[in-house]
């Protein structure tokens, strides 16, 4: 991988190894700024900062991260390109992307950040949109009726709206959308649940893998819909939703619990339980879109080892070095950690020392 005044680095060029990678340095280095590189030609975009522009180099016109990805098949060379108050170029073997969303899938990458701690704290929509993008990855069906669900929901919200403001109301005209939310609702209902039960047993695997104990991991989905008919709860709440002025029950409400040992672990869990619950969930994802895709995604860990001893961010290591997972990226402050369990590994792995923007690439 090269780049150009991409962030707080001018140029470097990097041979990473098919397997472990570990970007060493201080705060401020520019190690997660290396992960967001890798991450740009996998999405198109930052994970950090979603206004592309903030991430030329200070003073600088352009960036550009270009990446060769050796594969079975055939090599694949994406190029990311931003040149100030332009758009953003991606090619792939050198020809143009008309739309990025083309691109997404083709390299397949997961990244476990420090900030995914808000799908455990943060509220609903977070973690529907993390189940939701899970699932879209691999069930174009699914997208479809969640995108025609999300519509039928907001003609549904402008109705009731416009009944508050006319003073007037007119249940056909609701009842036309209730339609569809029942028939688009209903399906990805039935995909989330199955979803939730298939990813269940791989994430406790994992989770136990990690921590060394047999705590029982839940993810539980709440919502209205698993006692009740859709079609009975929208009726059953016209009085509220007039009153609200917007659809109060559906599945833009459902939630999934995260559980450790039976209680909300949003509650209950300590930072570093947390972050394991995190991680086994990021890996259970991993596993999923590689028997869907059949493609072994990249794997970034930025910042694992905050919060997590010493034992656990060697179960992480030695967990991800194995030959089911591929190209593995690991940042970190301190060599010695990571020496010290890389030591124990037959993994070929290649350390990066960062300094300021700059690299010194140290091969095991
Ligand atoms: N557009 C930019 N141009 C130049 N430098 C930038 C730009 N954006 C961010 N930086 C610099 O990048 C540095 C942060 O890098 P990064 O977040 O990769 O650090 P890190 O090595 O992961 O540190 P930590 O260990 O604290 O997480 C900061 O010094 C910041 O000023």
């Amino acid at each position: 991988m090269s780049v150009v005044n991409f962030k707080n680095f001018e140029h470097a060029e990097f041979k990473f190894s098919d397997s472990l990678n570990c970007f060493i340095g201080n705060n401020g280095a520019g190690k997660t700024n290396l992960m967001d590189a890798i991450y740009y030609l996998s999405f198109c975009k930052s994970f950090l900062n979603s206004v592309d522009g903030q991430n030329i180099r200070f003073d600088q016109e352009f960036f550009m991260i270009q990446g060769k990805y050796t594969r079975l098949e055939s090599d694949e060379v994406i190029y990311c390109g931003l040149k100030r108050n332009q758009k953003k170029i991606v090619k792939r073997n050198q020809k143009d992307y008309k739309k990025l969303s083309e691109h997404i899938g083709l390299i397949p990458l997961i990244i476990v950040t420090p900030s995914d701690t808000n799908l455990i704290s943060g509220g609903s929509d977070e973690r529907r949109r993390f189940v939701d993008a899970v699932i879209s990855q691999y069930d174009a069906v699914y997208l479809e009726n969640l995108i025609r669900y999300n519509r039928a929901l907001q003609q549904r919200n402008n109705l009731l709206k416009q009944f508050a403001g006319r003073n007037n109301f007119q249940l056909e005209s609701l009842e036309v959308w209730d339609d569809q939310l029942v028939k688009y609702g209903q399906q990805i209902h039935e995909v989330r649940k199955v979803f939730i039960e298939n990813l269940q047993p791989i994430f406790q695997n994992y989770y136990e893998l990690i921590s060394g104990g047999r705590e029982i991991v839940g993810l539980k989905h709440q919502s209205d819909l698993t006692n009740n008919s859709f079609e009975q709860l929208l009726k059953d709440s016209i009085g509220k939703d007039r009153m609200l002025q917007y659809t109060t029950t559906g599945i833009h409400k459902e939630d999934f619990e995260f559980e450790l040992a039976g209680y909300p672990i949003r509650k209950f869990g300590s930072q570093g339980q947390k972050k394991t619950y995190l991680v086994a969930l990021k890996l259970a994802q991993f596993d999923f879109m590689k028997a869907i895709s059949g493609l072994t995604p990249i794997l970034l860990l930025d910042d694992i080892f905050d919060k997590l001893d010493k034992n656990r961010v060697e179960q992480i290591v030695k967990l991800v070095a194995d030959d089911h997972f591929g190209q593995i990226f690991i940042t970190d402050t301190n060599r010695e950690h990571l020496d010290q369990i890389i030591a124990g590994l037959e993994t070929e792995s290649r350390i990066f020392t960062i300094s300021d923007g700059n690299v010194i690439n140290l091969t095991q």
